[in-house]
C-alpha cells in the first residue's frame, strides 16, 4: 500500500484534541499582543484621553446645575461640554480602528507562524491528525484572539482610569455612598471570576468541535467520487450533521455562560443605582450633601460602571481567545521535523546536489540492515510486550551510481516504505541508510532532498498551472525548459490542447489529467530538477499500450544520467532495469536480473506469472 496521502486514509479515527486537552496561559497569549506595543501605547494614550474627556463631563455638568440654581448665565460651559462630546467621539473611532487594525495584525501572525510549525512537521504527525483539524486551526482558532483587543482588553485599560478616576471623584463627593457602591460591586467581581474559567474551558471545547466539523467536511469533499458512487451521500451529510450539531450544543454552552456575565453589570449597575439613590435622597433631605452633589455622584456612578461592563466582556473575551489559543500552541509546541537532527557531519555541507556524496567510489545509495514499524501503528507497543517483526526487517540491498534498480513485492511489502526513509519522512529504528557512502542521517534534510528526485504513486499534481507544477523544485526554469521536459514524458499534445499552454490550470489534484499524464507530469517535474538519484513509485494502474509507451519513455528520459529506484508495478519497467529486488514481507527474497530471479526466486516467478506485474508479461 501506498503512504502518498496516509493523512486521509488512516486519520478518521482521529479526534482534535480532547475538550480537556491543553489550555493556554495569559503569558503566552502576551508575545501575540506585545508584538503590537507601539500601537498599542498609542491607543492606550487614546483610551486616557477619552476616559480623562469623559470624566470631565459629570463635573461640567454638576457646574451647570449650580449655574442654574444660581440663575446665572451657561456661556462657556454648554460649548465646554459641546467639546468635550466631539472631541470624546473623534477619539472613539480612531481607537476603534487602531484596535481593529491590530487585532488583524495579531489573527495575521498567528496565521503565519501556525502554517510554517504544519508545513513543517515531521511526517509522523500527518499520519495521525486530521487536515480538516489543522486548517481548522489556522481558519478558525487564530481568528478568536481578535476578539482579546476588539472586544475589550485595551478599552478596558482606558476604563480602567475612567473606573479610578470616578472613584476618586466619587470618594470626595460622598464615602458613604461610594463604600455602598463598592460593596455592591464587590460582589458582582466576584461572580464574574468564578464564571470566566468555565467560559474558556468551553471556548476550548466549541473550537474543538469546529475542528471536528472542518475534519468532517475534508473527508466528504476529499472523498466525494467515492461517497456519491456508494451512495452514501445522505449518510456522509447525516455524520456532518451530527458534528455540527455537537459544535453548535458547544457553542450554546459559552452563550449560556457569557449570559450569565454580560448582564452581571448591569444588575450591579440598577442595585447600586437604586441604593444610592434611595440613601442619598435621605442624605440630601437630612442635609448631609446638596441635590447637585447626588447628581454628580450618580453620573460618576454609571461612569464607573460602564467600564466595569467592558471588563467583564474583556474578561470573556480573553477566556475564548485562551481556548482557541490552547489548540494553537498545542501545534506550536510540536518540534520541527529537523529539531532533533543534532549530529549534521561538517563534511556534509561539501555535498552539492551536484555531488552526490564525498566518497566517489561508494554506491549512489545503500540499505544496510535497516528495521523499521511505523510509530502509532499496529506494530507500537512499548509496554514491554514482545513487539511484531514491523514493516521492514533487516533490509540490505544496493543501488550501484547511474544504474536503473526495480523494487517489487507484493502489496504491503514495505515497498514505499523505503522510499520514505530514503527521504528521510521518518528514520529507521536500526541499520543505516547511506547516500554516496554517507549516513543519510549525518546530511541536513536540505542537502539530501536536493540530491533525490521523488515522484509519489498517487495524486503528485498540486492545484495550479502546470508551470506552477513544474516549478516546485526548480523555481527558476525558464518556459523554454518547462516545454522541453514536457515534450520529454510526452506531455506536448497535453500542453498544445489548451489555449493557455504550460499556464493552463490542472485543477484540484491534477484532476483535469489522466492518471498517466499525472504521473508523467510529475516525472517531468523531476527530471526538470535533474537530481542525481529519483526515486519513483509506479503507478499501480494499467496502462494501455500507448500510454505503456509513453511511460516507459518517460522513464527512459529520467534514467538517463542518473541512478534510478523505481518501484515497479509493470513487466516493461522491470525487464529494462539493471538490477530487480523482490521484497517479501519486510524483506529482500532475492537480488538479480528478471532472468535470473525466474529461475531463483519462486516469489519473482509467482509475480510475473500472476501478472500481478500489470501489464503483458513479456
Ligand atoms: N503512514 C503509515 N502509518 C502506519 N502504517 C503504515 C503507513 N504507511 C504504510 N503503513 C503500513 O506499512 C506496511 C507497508 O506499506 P507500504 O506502503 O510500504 O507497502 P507497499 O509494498 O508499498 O504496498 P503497495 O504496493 O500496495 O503500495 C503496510 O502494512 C501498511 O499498512
Amino acid at each position: 500500500m501506498s503512504t502518498a496521502e496516509p493523512t486521509r486514509r488512516r486519520g478518521f479515527g482521529r479526534r482534535g484534541a480532547a475538550p480537556d486537552g491543553p489550555r493556554a496561559t495569559f503569558r503566552q497569549l502576551l508575545p501575540f499582543i506585545l508584538e503590537h506595543r507601539p500601537v498599542l501605547v498609542w491607543v492606550a494614550v487614546l483610551s486616557i484621553l477619552g476616559a480623562l474627556a469623559g470624566l470631565a463631563q459629570p463635573l461640567l455638568v454638576g457646574r451647570v446645575i449650580t449655574v442654574v440654581e444660581a440663575g446665572e448665565t451657561l456661556g462657556w460651559i454648554v460649548w465646554a461640554l459641546v467639546a468635550l462630546v466631539v472631541v470624546n467621539g473623534i477619539i472613539t473611532g480612531y481607537q476603534h480602528y487602531l484596535l481593529q487594525r491590530t487585532g488583524e495584525g495579531i489573527v495575521l501572525s498567528s496565521r503565519k507562524r501556525l502554517v510554517a510549525r504544519i508545513l513543517n512537521l515531521p511526517i509522523v504527525e500527518f499520519d495521525t491528525r486530521r487536515t480538516g483539524d489543522l486548517v481548522s486551526r489556522v481558519g478558525s482558532d487564530t481568528t478568536m484572539l481578535r476578539a482579546v483587543l476588539t472586544q475589550g482588553l485595551v478599552e478596558a485599560v482606558g476604563g480602567t482610569v475612567t473606573f479610578v478616576g470616578a472613584l476618586i471623584a466619587m470618594l470626595i463627593i460622598d464615602p458613604v455612598l461610594l463604600g455602598l457602591t463598592v460593596l455592591v460591586i464587590a460582589v458582582a467581581i466576584t461572580v464574574v471570576t468564578v464564571l470566566s474559567g468555565r467560559v474558556r474551558e468551553a471556548s476550548h471545547a466549541a473550537q474543538t468541535k469546529v475542528g471536528d466539523v472542518a475534519a468532517a467536511v475534508e473527508r466528504g469533499i476529499g472523498a466525494v467520487r467515492t461517497i456519491r458512487a456508494a451512495g452514501a451521500t445522505e449518510r456522509e451529510i447525516a455524520a456532518i450533521d451530527e458534528e455540527s450539531t455537537g459544535a453548535w450544543r458547544m457553542g450554546v454552552q459559552v452563550a449560556r455562560i457569557s449570559a450569565l456575565i454580560v448582564p452581571v453589570a448591569g444588575i450591579a449597575l440598577q442595585v447600586s443605582f437604586l441604593v444610592v439613590l434611595g440613601v442619598g435622597g435621605y442624605r440630601v433631605a437630612s442635609g448631609a450633601i446638596e441635590v447637585a452633589d447626588l447628581v454628580t455622584f450618580i453620573l460618576f456612578l454609571f461612569m464607573m460602571v460602564m467600564p466595569l461592563g467592558l471588563f467583564f466582556g474583556a474578561i470573556t473575551s480573553v477566556n475564548q481567545a485562551l481556548g482557541a489559543l490552547g489548540r494553537i500552541q498545542e501545534i506550536l509546541e510540536l518540534p520541527n521535523e529537523s529539531d532533533a537532527d543534532r549530529e549534521i557531519a561538517p563534511e556534509a555541507v561539501l555535498v552539492g546536489p551536484a555531488n552526490a556524496g564525498v566518497q566517489p567510489e561508494a554506491p549512489a545509495l545503500v540499505f544496510d540492515d535497516v528495521r523499521f514499524a511505523y510509530r502509532g501503528g499496529d506494530d507500537a507497543g512499548d509496554d514491554g510486550a514482545e513487539r511484531p517483526a514491523g514493516v521492514l526487517r533487516g533490509v540490505s540491498f544496493e543501488v550501484p551510481r547511474g544504474k536503473r534498480v526495480a523494487l517489487v513485492g507484493p502489496s504491503g511489502a514495505g515497498k514505499s516504505t523505503i522510499l520514505q526513509l530514503v527521504e528521510r519522512f521518518y528514520d529507521p529504528e536500526s541499520g543505516q541508510i547511506r547516500l554516496g557512502g554517507l549516513d543519510i542521517k549525518r546530511l541536513d534534510r536540505g542537502e539530501l532532498r536536493a540530491q533525490i528526485g521523488y515522484v509519489e504513486q498517487d495524486a503528485p499534481v498540486l492545484a495550479g498551472t502546470i508551470a506552477e507544477n513544474l516549478r516546485l523544485a526548480s523555481p527558476d526554469a525558464t518556459d523554454e525548459e518547462c516545454r522541453a521536459v514536457l515534450g520529454a514524458v510526452n506531455l506536448g499534445a497535453v500542453v498544445d490542447r489548451d489555449p493557455a499552454g504550460i499556464d493552463a490550470q490542472v485543477g484540484e489534484d491534477g484532476i483535469m489529467l489522466s492518471g498517466g499524464e499525472r504521473q508523467r507530469l510529475a516525472i517531468a517535474r523531476a527530471l526538470l530538477a535533474a537530481p542525481p538519484i529519483l526515486l519513483l513509485d509506479e503507478s499501480t494502474s494499467s496502462l494501455d499500450g500507448v500510454n505503456e509507451r509513453l511511460m516507459r519513455e518517460a522513464i527512459d528520459a529520467v534514467a538517463e544520467d542518473r541512478t534510478l529506484l523505481v518501484i515497479a508495478h509493470r513487466l516493461s519497467t522491470v525487464v529494462d532495469s539493471d538490477a530487480i529486488i523482490v521484497l517479501e514481507n519486510g524483506a529482500v527474497a532475492g537480488v538479480g536480473t528478471h532472468a535470473e530471479l525466474l529461475g531463483t526466486t519462486p516469489l519473482y516467478r509467482e509475480l510475473a506469472e500472476h501478472q500481478l506485474l500489470a501489464g503483458p508479461v513479456a
